[in-house]
């Protein structure tokens, strides 16, 4: 299967890292991007086919997948769309609606619309797709070829249910990453080294995601595994639940899907 992804930004480099892993050859990978630093850096680190724009070379591959950002992809489509023949176009871009990208494509149809996140780099990502109705079972299948070698992947019977995975699972990881960086502060503030901190908060994390993955127990009871009655964990929970914490994290998520339909309606009056 040869890949052109257009746009050679954070998530096309985490996917195309992710696919290198997974044993797909850099020369059947192709990168467009307007930024020549983006493609000198993917071409060292991956020996990925570059261009500088897109081009019949770039666009004859199996599948076309669309890695701008949400604004810059209705330029990208009217480009792509006299190009367009049999391939599969796959978009990762967060609010951009299949029928409206489609209408930028000229009615193109063969659109599976997805939103990976950037965990798909170390073949852990957590992709939602939605095809459009015209897309076929085989199409479909090498959609989630491509999203699967680079982890899991969740097929979405309505659209409309884009907008929570990409609240929940498509800007996750920065979610984490912010709770490890508070942790690794308290470390380092608590007498740490930074390496030490480092240590400390990506073991616990790995290991409590682990032991949540393995286990027939919800995160409620593991969590109140952990906490004996007036000790440490509790002292620390108690301090989380009277600063509004688990409230907010669901308020902040709930944000970030109310941003993703905006992005869809702003974006689908073009
Ligand atoms: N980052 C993430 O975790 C995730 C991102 N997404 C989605 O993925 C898409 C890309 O996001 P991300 O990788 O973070 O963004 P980036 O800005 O890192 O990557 C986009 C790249 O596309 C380039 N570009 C702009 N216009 C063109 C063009 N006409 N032709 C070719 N390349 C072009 C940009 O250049 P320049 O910077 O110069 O404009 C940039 O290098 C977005 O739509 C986002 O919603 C989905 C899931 C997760
Ligand atoms: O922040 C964003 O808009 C993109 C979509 C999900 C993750 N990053």
């Amino acid at each position: 299967m040869n890949i052109t992804f257009i746009g050679g930004g954070n998530m096309a480099s985490a996917l195309i890292g992710g696919l290198i892993k997974q044993g797909f050859k850099g020369a059947s990978i192709c990168v467009v991007d307007i930024s020549p630093e983006n493609l000198q850096s993917l071409h060292a680190r991956y020996q990925v086919q570059t261009f500088a724009e897109l081009g019949s070379a770039s666009a004859a591959s199996d599948v076309i997948v669309l890695a701008v950002k949400p604004q810059q992809l209705h330029g990208v489509a009217a480009t792509l769309a006299p190009l367009l023949q049999q391939q599969l176009v796959i978009s990762i871009a967060a609010g951009v609606r299949a029928n409206d990208l489609s209408r930028w494509l000229g009615g193109y149809r063969q659109l599976v619309r997805t939103m990976p996140n950037t965990p798909a780099m170390v073949s852990s990502g957590m992709t939602g797709l939605y095809a459009l109705p015209e897309v076929t079972t085989a199409q479909r299948e090498q959609a989630a070829t491509v999203l699967q070698a680079v982890g899991s992947t969740l097929w979405l019977e309505e659209e409309s249910q884009m907008d929570a995975v990409t609240a929940v699972s498509g800007s996750g990881p920065a979610y984490v990453f912010y709770f490890m960086e508070a942790m690794q502060a308290a470390a380092t503030e608590l007498g740490f080294s930074p390496q030490q901190a480092r240590t400390l908060t990506l073991e616990t994390f790995l290991g409590a995601a682990r032991l949540a993955a393995q286990s027939d127990e919800d995160a409620a009871t593991l969590r109140a595994r952990v906490t004996s009655k007036g000790g440490t964990t509790e002292r620390a929970l108690g301090t989380m639940e009277d600063a509004g914490i688990k409230a907010s994290i669901v308020q902040a998520i709930h944000a970030a899907a109310v941003r993703s339909r905006e992005l869809g309606d702003a974006l689908g009056k073009e």
